[in-house]
Parts: C-alpha cells; sequence; structure tokens
C-alpha cells in the first residue's frame, strides 16, 4: 500500500518537531506536520520559555535591593508591563521562525491546521482534506484545567498571563503544583500582592518534604501570602474585571485577577481516538508502551498527551527516540526513572533522583544536609537561606538523590544529575574537590550524617 508520507506528526511542541525534524534530517523519511496554533508548543509560546523570562524579569528589584547593600547608589523605578511583553512577544516570534526554520531545512512539509485521525493510516485537516502516512505520530501535548464550578467566572490560566495586556495589583493564585507556585514568586516579585491558595498542606507534593517546606518558608519571607490547607469556597465576579473569593478558612477578599494553575490534561479530546477503538487512560492520557507505540500499531505518541513526565526535555527525548526506532533502525527509548528537573520558584529548586521519604522506604538511608546563608544574600543583609542535600544509601554509598534550594540550583542539579546517573558515590563527592567560594562546594564538603534511617539488613537496587 502506498502513502502520502512516511510519517505524520500531529502536533508542533517539543516532542512533535524533534520527532519531525530527526525522521526526516537524519532517516530521510517524507515528513508532514501539522500544528493549529503556533509552531514551538507550549514550552516556547506560553511554557518553559516566557516563564523563565518572567522570572528574569521578577528578579530586578531585590538584584537592586542587593546593589545598594553592596554599595550602588541603584534604585529599580518601575516596571513596565507593555515595554516587556513586546519584547516577549518578539522574542517568541524569533524562536517561532527558527523552528519553522529548522523543519523547513529538514524537508519537513508543515500543515497550518489542526488535525485528527480518520483511520489508523489517515489525517484529516481542518479544510476536510485527508492525508495518508505509514505512521502518524501524536505530539497534541496538553492544556490547563480550570475546576469546573470555577469556569467562567473570569479565572485565568498559564496560558493567558503572556497575553494580559496589563499587570494586575493583586492576584490570586490557586494550586500547589509547578505552575502556581513558579507564577506566586514571578507576580510577587514584580510588584504584584500576591496570594496563593493550596488545598493540601505543603505545596509541591511528591518533591523531598525538607525541601518543600523550604521553599514555602522562603516564599512567605519574600512576600507571597500562600494559605495552606486553604481553597475557594465561593467566587463572583465584581466590576472591573475583578474578583471576589471566600476561601474555606473564612476569609475573603477581592482580587484585580484569579490565576488557576489547577494542573494540565493531556489533548486528546476529538481526535477520533475512540473510532479507532483506542481507549484513552482515566485522565485523557494515549497509554503507549516504552517505545511510545499505542495499541495501534501504525499510531505513537510522545510527550505531554502521554502524561509520563509532562517536561520538555523529556518530551524531545521521546520524540526523538520514536525517530530512532521506526526509521533509524535502532529501537530505543527514555527511560523515566531519574529525571534532573528545576522548578524555577523564588528560591529555584534544583532536584534529582529520590526525595528522603521515598529513599527511606526502600533501604537503609544516611541524609546530609546543610541550611545555609550564602555568601552573596548575607552581604546584602538577606535572611534568605540556601539548602543542600543528599541521600546516601547506607549500605552501597550510593547517592540516590540530591536537593537543592538556592539561586541558580537548576545549573548545578544538571551537573549533579550526571554524576548521580554515573552511579556516584558518597566517597566520589567527598574525593572531588570544592570550588571556593561556591554554594555548590556544599555538596562535596558534607561530613557529618545529618540523619540515618532504616536497619541495615537491605541495599537500594
Ligand atoms: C507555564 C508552563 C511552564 C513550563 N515550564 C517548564 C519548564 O520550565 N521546564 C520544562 O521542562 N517544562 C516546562 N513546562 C512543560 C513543557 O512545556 C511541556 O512538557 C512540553 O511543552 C510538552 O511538549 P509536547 O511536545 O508534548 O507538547 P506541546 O509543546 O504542548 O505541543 C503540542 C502542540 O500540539 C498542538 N496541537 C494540539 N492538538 C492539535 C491538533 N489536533 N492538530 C494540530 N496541532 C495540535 C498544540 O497547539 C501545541 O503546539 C511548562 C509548561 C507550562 C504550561
Ligand atoms: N519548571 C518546570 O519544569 C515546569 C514548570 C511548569 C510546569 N511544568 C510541568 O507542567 C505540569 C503541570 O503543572 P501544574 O502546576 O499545572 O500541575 P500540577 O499537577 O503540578 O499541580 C496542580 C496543582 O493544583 C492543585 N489542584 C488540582 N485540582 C484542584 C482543585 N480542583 N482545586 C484546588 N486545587 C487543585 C493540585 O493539588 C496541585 O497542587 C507539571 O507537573 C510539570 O510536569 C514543569
Amino acid at each position: 500500500m502506498s502513502f502520502d508520507y512516511d510519517l505524520f506528526v500531529i502536533g508542533g511542541g517539543s516532542g512533535g518537531v524533534r520527532a519531525a525534524r530527526i525522521s526526516a534530517s537524519e532517516y530521510g523519511a517524507k515528513v508532514a506536520l501539522a500544528e493549529e496554533y503556533r509552531m514551538g508548543g507550549t514550552c516556547v509560546i506560553r511554557g518553559c520559555v516566557p516563564k523563565k523570562l518572567m522570572v528574569f524579569a521578577s528578579g530586578f528589584p531585590s538584584a537592586v535591593a542587593d546593589a545598594q547593600a553592596y554599595g550602588w547608589d541603584a534604585h529599580i523605578g518601575t516596571f513596565d508591563w507593555q515595554a516587556f511583553r513586546s519584547q516577549l512577544d518578539a522574542e517568541l516570534t524569533r524562536l517561532e521562525g527558527l523552528y519553522r526554520a529548522g523543519l523547513d531545512r529538514a524537508g519537513v512539509t508543515v500543515f497550518d491546521s489542526r488535525a485528527t485521525l480518520a483511520d489508523a493510516h489517515t489525517v484529516q485537516l481542518a479544510d476536510g482534506s485527508k492525508v495518508t502516512a505509514r505512521h502518524i505520530l501524536i505530539a497534541t501535548g496538553g492544556t490547563p484545567v480550570v475546576p469546573e464550578k470555577w469556569r467562567d467566572m473570569g479565572g485565568i490560566t498559564s496560558n493567558d498571563v503572556f497575553l494580559m495586556d496589563r499587570l494586575p495589583e493583586s492576584i490570586l493564585i490557586v494550586g500547589g503544583g509547578y505552575i502556581a507556585s513558579e507564577f506566586a514568586g514571578i507576580f510577587n516579585g514584580l510588584g504584584v500582592k500576591t496570594t496563593q491558595f493550596y488545598r493540601g498542606a505543603q505545596i509541591l507534593r511528591g518533591f523531598d518534604e525538607e525541601a518543600r517546606g523550604h521553599i514555602s518558608d522562603e516564599m512567605c519571607a519574600n512576600g507571597v501570602d500562600l494559605r495552606l490547607g486553604t481553597d475557594i469556597l465561593e467566587m463572583e465576579p465584581r466590576e472591573g474585571g475583578k474578583t471576589w473569593v471566600k476561601s474555606t478558612t473564612g476569609h475573603d477578599a477581592t482580587y484585580d485577577a484569579v490565576m488557576f494553575a489547577t494542573g494540565r490534561k493531556p489533548n486528546s479530546d476529538g481526535l477520533g481516538l475512540d473510532a479507532l477503538g483506542l481507549k484513552l487512560g482515566k485522565g485523557g492520557e494515549i497509554p503507549v508502551d516504552k517505545f511510545s507505540q499505542t495499541t495501534i500499531p501504525s499510531i505513537y505518541a510522545v510527550g505531554d498527551v502521554t502524561d509520563r513526565a509532562n517536561l520538555t526535555p523529556v518530551a524531545i527525548r521521546e520524540g526523538h527516540a520514536f525517530a530512532d526506532t521506526v526509521f533509524g533502525g535502532k529501537p530505543t527509548y527514555f527511560d523515566h526513572a531519574l529525571i534532573p528537573t528545576a522548578v524555577f520558584t523564588q528560591p529555584e529548586f534544583g532536584t534529582v533522583g529520590l526525595s528522603e521519604e521515598d529513599a527511606r522506604d526502600q533501604g537503609p538511608v544516611k541524609v546530609f544536609s546543610a541550611a545555609f546563608r550564602p555568601m552573596h544574600s548575607l552581604f546584602a543583609g538577606r535572611q534568605s537561606r540556601a539548602l543542600m542535600k543528599l541521600i546516601v544509601c547506607a549500605q552501597s554509598d550510593k547517592v540516590l538523590g540530591c536537593h537543592i534550594v538556592a539561586d541558580h540550583s537548576g545549573e548545578m542539579i544538571q551537573l549533579a544529575g550526571v554524576a548521580i546517573a554515573m552511579g556516584a558515590t558518597k566517597a566520589d563527592f567527598d574525593r572531588t574537590l570544592a570550588v571556593h567560594p561556591t554554594m555548590a562546594e556544599e555538596l562535596v564538603t558534607m561530613r557529618t550524617i545529618t540523619r540515618s534511617w532504616g536497619d541495615q539488613g537491605m541495599s537500594h537496587k
């Protein structure tokens, strides 16, 4: 049977673009890709990139305050959201152009259109036309979810933040995950009166508990009004686009904006998968095997739509592995076991491997933990503390986890991730010479065990 293309990719985000480019340029496949919004997907257009630029923008007031302590006659002035936004828009347009150019160079045909599946080898475009392909890759990403009760009440999500006409004077952020906690720091840093509601006991569920507590203390000290064990009880739109909210703890206030960062769901609705007999998971994710293949052999899926680990580098690796497997003749899969990641809260959180809680459930561990006031902020008179933590298997001496709460910890954790992926032991860390004076030197100079857990009978895998 002959097809129009060897591969049709649905979705021009991190996973889809990588898969399309590698399949076409390295393996000579005839590839088409459909994108319904803007090339680059969530990461480039409304995720990692604009978010990180907002993190940078929000860091200047504290940098200027530090500058004063260092002897500079420095004053911050006011923040011009419109000026920032036009720079931001121009940068995103530039990056979008680079993505398009990359696809073009690789010889990928691009359809600026929504695409759905008509059958196991046929894609239907928004204008009704149909295109056939030997393989179809679904890389449609995810979308923010607002709790049903509060939809249509004027709340915003991370998709809307980058398109705001003006900076709100006050904001309520609902949620305790990556997005809520990052944006609480961003808005607070930009001078917006920021309240965060999280219904659970501590933000950033699933991460190391000591690190979560440390971040939340620092966020509060920086001025975020973080209310734990708190959710929205009642909500009403008010004049001038404001919103009145009553919390489950009896507090009520009117906010200029309410942002829901209450999770994301895979973009699998309306793709036509049901009709093909492809059953979705409970959260709408497309189930795949380790090679990203669905139960229909010609259809694969990568990235957030599969809800494995919803991070850009993961989507890219999955997309690349797909191309190597299907067109490169090298069966390859991405192992999701050890994922270094950073949460761009203020202070930043870099983390890789097991939390203290997960590690001690699996066997005996030694914990090395140090909280201290780093030189840079100490001199500036700030009280903020950094946290460096290593979780070590008591039997093998292998470092199982590393958790850093400090400025630039995302940069540090990238390198700690290399050592841990290589199976480094605490002794390997210890015999590495310190780089002085840095914060990271603490990672190779912690000699005293802070805590030990478990009997000495078992060892970690
Ligand atoms: C606010 C925010 C901040 C983030 N920050 C980080 C970070 O700092 N670091 C990190 O690693 N990750 C971060 N992420 C997560 C990261 O953005 C995602 O994990 C990553 O973009 C997933 O890539 P993907 O290819 O699966 O999907 P996406 O990048 O979402 O791409 C999917 C594309 O498919 C298109 N599409 C959907 N349906 C169709 C259809 N039927 N037809 C045609 N096109 C379609 C969409 O328009 C979209 O462009 C962040 C996410 C958000 C929301
Ligand atoms: N720095 C990064 O790498 C980065 C940054 C942003 C996002 N991401 C990725 O995007 C994913 C999604 O981020 P997210 O923060 O939207 O999701 P999340 O799942 O991490 O957090 C959602 C939060 O909303 C809360 N919540 C859910 N339903 C609620 C309800 N009905 N009422 C009140 N609270 C509710 C949850 O308890 C949780 O705290 C992340 O898991 C991550 O993989 C990564």
